[in-house]
């Protein structure tokens, strides 16, 4: 089975710095990978790549079959709409004075999808799948009334309404405190599973990726160190580097 997401050799310099060096990656349709790493390994820098925010220097980076580096970039603008970015900060993303259902929607009215109905059952589809329910007492609320986690759930459901199939959530639990970050890396896989999304959680936080997710990633100054199912990393890491972040995340010294 070809992978939906395909990296390969990537590599991303800032003013002459690198911050990615060779990196390869693959995620399937329907898999979720964590991207594991301490700051400023070059994690976020990997998921900008792959968003179009930033150019690499080499490499390539494939969704599904399609190189986007070497694609025009009207067409790989065309392309990323079949992926979608959610952020750490879940209130600074939703406008304050729009209602839940209006947040929700925006994706497709600025992608001119769809009718007024169609639309709003849309909104209603998303925030059931992202466990709002019911979907319409929250369309009505505004970002303000709901908790932390009900926030970035409504961000996940902005993220899910235009139908991506590529999520790339990049530190989305920072802020909210620890029972619902294992309710939102819990979610993201039941995503992945349910709607057959390709999801690469960027996190520096092992413990919390090790949680629910297929798939461990780490990266140390731009490349990859370590990559392995979840079960196989936490057990037996093969890097030092990854042992030392499972002592870490374990509490064993
Ligand atoms: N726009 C930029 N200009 C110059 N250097 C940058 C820029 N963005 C990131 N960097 C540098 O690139 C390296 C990788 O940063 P990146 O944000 O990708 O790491 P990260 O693993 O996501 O870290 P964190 O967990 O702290 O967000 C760092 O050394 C950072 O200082």
């Amino acid at each position: 089975m070809s992978a939906l997401l395909e990296i390969a050799s990537l590599s991303v310099v800032y003013n002459g710095v690198p911050a990615v060096d060779g990196v390869h990656l693959q995620v399937a349709a329907g898999e979720s990978v964590a991207l594991v790493g301490g700051s400023g390994a070059g994690k976020s820098t990997v998921a900008r790549a792959v968003a179009g925010l930033v150019t690499p220097t080499a490499g390539s980076i494939r969704f599904d079959g399609i190189d986007l580096t070497a694609a025009a970039r009207r067409r790989g603008r065309a392309l990323r709409r079949g992926m979608h970015l959610v952020f750490q900060d879940p209130y600074a993303s939703l406008p304050p004075g729009l209602r839940v259902g209006e947040i929700v929607a925006e994706p497709m009215v600025i992608h001119r999808i769809g009718t007024r109905d169609s639309r709003r059952a849309a909104v209603l589809e998303a925030l059931e799948a992202v466990r709002l329910a019911p979907a319409t007492d929250f369309a009505a609320r505004y970002p303000h009334e709901l908790s932390g986690g009900q926030r970035q759930r409504v961000a996940f459901a902005r993220a899910l309404v235009t139908r991506p199939r590529l999520l790339l959530a990049d530190e989305p639990t920072s802020g909210l405190d620890a029972s619902l970050r294992l309710e939102i890396v819990d979610l993201m896989t039941e995503l992945a599973r349910t709607q057959g999304l390709a999801v690469v959680h960027i996190t520096h936080d092992l413990a919390l990726a090790g949680h629910s997710c297929d798939r461990i990633v780490v990266m140390r100054d731009g490349r990859i160190v370590e990559t392995g199912s979840t079960a196989t990393v936490l057990a037996n890491p093969s890097h030092q580097y990854t042992a030392a972040l499972v002592a870490a995340a374990t509490g064993a010294h």
